[in-house]
C-alpha cells in the first residue's frame, strides 16, 4: 500500500465498485494503476447503498414469501427479529471496514492511495492524505473519475438543523424510529419504506408526483404502492414539504406541506435523488465546471478535454445510476484506455463494439427490491413512442402463469413487453411480481441481443416456472 512510484499509467479517483473495476481492467491491460479513495474501498454501494439495503430487505421479502406459501406460513406472521436483521446487514458491510476490499486491490496489483484526490493540471492528481501530507500522482495515459454521487437534499428552510436521514442513515441505522416520514417516490424511497415498515416503523411517504417509481411503467409503481398500503404505509401523492423543524435535539420532526397541513415523525428520510461528487475535484484546472455531472462519449472519455486523457465512469457521468451499469462502463473504459495506451489505431466504437458502452442507451436493467419486486430493462412504452418508434405493447397478468400460482398463493403481478415493429425485436420489458428479479436477465438478453421475436418462440421456458410468462406474452403477441 502507498508504495511505488508517483508515476502510473492510470490513476483512478474513487474506489467504489466502478473505480475498482476500471482499475482491474487497466491492470489486466498491463498498465500500472493507482486508485485514490477518501473513505472506504468499496464505495457507497458496499457500505451505504446496494449491499446494506438488500441485506435489510431480504428477510422482509423472505417473510412475505413464506406468508404466501401454504405449509410455510407458521411463524411468518411474527414480527421480524430486528436485531438479527441488523446483524445480517452489519456482516454484509463488514461492520463498515474495508480490509477485505483492500486485500483484493493488493492481490490485483493495484496501488491504493488513501485521501482526497484533486486534479491540479492535465494528467496530475494531488492527494491530501489522512495525515495531512500531500502526494502527487502523474498519469502517463489516463485519469479516470469514478467518484460517484451523494444524496441530493432540497433547499428547504431548516433542513440542516433537523439532521434528516439520507440513504446513508436509512441503510446503516440500528434504531427503528417509531414514525418515519419518507420524502420522495423513487427507488430509494420505495425500498426503504418497504424495509423500515417491516422493521416496525409507521411509515408515511410524501410524494410530490402522482405515484411511485415514475420513470418505470405506471403499473410498477401502482402495484408496489398497493402492497405498501396493505402493509400499513401511508402514501400521500401530489404533496411537497415547504418547511421542516425538529423540537429540541431529540424531539420529533414536523414537516409542513404545501397545503398547510403538518406531518409529525421521529425521523425523516429525504430520498430525493443524487448529486455528483465533482465539486472538489479540481475540474476548473482543466477547463470543466465543478459540481456538475461529467459528459462522456461511449468509451467513457470526458468530452472537450484536450489530449483525451480524462475518463469518467459510474454515477458521476449520469448515464445510469446503477452499480452493474457503472461496472459495465468500467469494463468498456478500461478496455479503451488499454487499447489507446497500446496505440491501437482504430477502436471498436461502433454500436455494440468492444469499446462502446452501447447498452447505456437502451438496454439498462434494473431490479427494485420491493414486495412485489420490479424488474425492468430498456424502454417503457412511453419512452419508445417518444423516440418515434412504431411499437406494439403486450401485457400479461402474471398470476395466470401456472409457475407463478405454484410460486405463491394469490400471486399478483404483471408483465409487459414493448415490441419495435420495424426492427422485429423487443426494446423494453417490465415484470412486476414476487421473484421477478431473477427473471430479468432473460429480458436483458432479448433486448441487448436484439433477438428477433420469431426466434424467441424457440427459447422454451421450463414448466412450471414463472418464466412461462414469456410464452404467454409471445402467444398474446401472435394472437
Ligand atoms: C440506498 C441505495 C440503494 C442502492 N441500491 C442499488 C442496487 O440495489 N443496485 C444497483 O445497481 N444500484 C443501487 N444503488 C446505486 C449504486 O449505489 C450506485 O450506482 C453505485 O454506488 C455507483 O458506484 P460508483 O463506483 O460510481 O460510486 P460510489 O459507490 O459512490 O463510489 C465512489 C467512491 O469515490 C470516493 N470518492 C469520492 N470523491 C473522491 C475524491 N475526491 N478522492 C478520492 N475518493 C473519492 C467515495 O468515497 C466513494 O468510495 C443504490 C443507491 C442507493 C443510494
Ligand atoms: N434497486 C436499485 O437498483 C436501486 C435502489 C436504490 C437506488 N438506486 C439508484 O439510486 C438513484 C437514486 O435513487 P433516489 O430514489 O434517491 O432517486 P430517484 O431519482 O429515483 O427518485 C427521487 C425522488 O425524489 C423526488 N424528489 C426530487 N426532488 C424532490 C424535492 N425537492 N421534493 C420532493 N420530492 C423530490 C422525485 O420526484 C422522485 O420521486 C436512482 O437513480 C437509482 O437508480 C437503485
Amino acid at each position: 500500500m502507498n508504495s511505488g512510484t508517483d508515476e502510473y499509467d492510470v490513476v483512478v479517483l474513487g474506489a467504489g465498485p466502478v473505480g475498482e473495476n476500471l482499475a482491474d481492467r487497466a491492470r489486466a491491460a498491463g498498465l500500472s494503476t493507482a486508485i485514490v479513495e477518501s473513505e472506504l474501498v468499496g464505495g457507497e454501494c458496499s457500505y451505504w447503498a446496494c449491499v446494506p439495503s438488500k441485506a435489510l430487505l431480504r428477510p422482509v421479502i423472505a417473510r412475505a414469501e413464506a406468508r404466501r406459501t401454504p405449509g410455510a406460513r407458521q411463524g411468518a406472521d411474527a414480527p421480524l427479529d430486528v436485531a438479527a436483521v441488523f446483524a445480517h446487514r452489519d456482516a454484509f458491510v463488514s461492520n463498515w471496514k474495508d480490509d477485505g476490499q483492500v486485500g483484493w486491490l493488493d492481490s490485483a496489483g493495484i496501488d491504493l492511495v488513501r485521501g482526497q484526490g484533486r486534479i491540479v493540471e492535465p494528467r496530475r492528481v494531488a492527494v491530501t492524505q489522512p495525515d495531512g501530507q500531500e502526494r502527487s500522482l502523474v498519469a502517463r495515459h489516463a485519469v479516470a473519475i469514478c467518484t460517484g454521487s451523494s444524496a441530493a437534499l432540497p433547499p428547504l428552510p431548516g433542513l440542516a438543523e433537523v439532521r434528516p436521514w439520507t440513504s446513508r442513515e436509512a441503510t446503516s441505522s440500528s434504531t427503528v424510529p417509531r414514525r418515519l416520514a419518507v420524502v420522495g417516490g423513487g427507488v430509494v424511497a420505495a425500498e426503504m419504506a418497504t424495509a423500515w415498515s417491516a422493521l416496525g416503523s409507521e411509515v408515511t411517504m410524501l410524494i410530490r408526483g402522482a405515484g411511485l417509481l415514475e420513470r418505470m411503467e405506471a403499473f410498477a409503481g401502482e402495484l408496489v404502492a398497493e402492497s405498501l398500503a396493505e402493509a400499513g404505509v401511508k402514501i400521500r401523492t401530489g404533496t411537497s414539504a415547504t418547511a421542516v423543524r425538529r423540537d429540541g435535539a431529540q424531539g420529533p420532526v414536523t414537516l409542513t406541506l404545501d397545503g398547510g397541513e403538518t406531518v409529525e415523525a421521529d425521523e425523516v428520510l429525504f430520498a430525493t435523488g443524487r448529486a455528483p461528487r465533482t465539486d472538489d475535484l479540481g475540474l476548473e484546472t482543466v477547463g470543466l465546471t465543478p459540481g456538475g455531472w461529467l459528459d462522456v462519449d461511449d468509451t467513457c472519455r470526458v468530452r472537450n478535454v484536450p489530449g483525451g486523457w480524462l475518463y469518467a465512469a459510474g454515477d458521476v457521468n449520469h448515464r445510469a445510476l446503477l452499480t452493474h451499469q457503472g461496472k459495465y462502463q468500467a469494463r468498456i473504459a478500461g478496455a479503451a484506455i488499454g487499447a489507446r495506451a497500446q496505440g491501437v489505431p482504430l477502436l471498436e466504437t461502433d454500436r455494440w463494439g468492444a469499446h462502446a458502452a452501447t447498452a447505456d442507451h437502451g438496454a439498462v436493467p434494473q431490479v427494485v427490491f420491493t414486495d412485489p419486486e420490479v424488474g425492468a430493462v430498456g424502454l417503457t412504452a412511453e419512452q419508445a413512442e417518444a423516440e418515434g418508434r412504431s411499437i406494439r405493447v403486450v401485457d400479461y397478468d402474471m398470476g395466470q402463469v401456472s409457475g407463478a400460482a405454484l410460486y405463491a398463493d394469490g400471486y399478483r403481478g404483471r408483465a409487459r413487453m414493448v415490441v419495435d415493429l420495424d426492427r422485429g425485436h423487443l426494446v423494453g420489458v417490465t415484470f412486476v411480481g414476487p421473484g421477478v428479479g431473477e427473471l430479468l436477465h432473460s429480458a436483458t438478453v432479448a433486448v441487448a441481443g436484439e433477438v428477433p421475436i420469431e426466434r424467441l418462440w424457440h427459447a422454451v421456458p421450463s414448466f412450471p416456472t414463472v418464466s412461462e410468462v414469456w410464452l404467454r406474452l409471445l402467444e398474446a403477441y401472435r394472437g
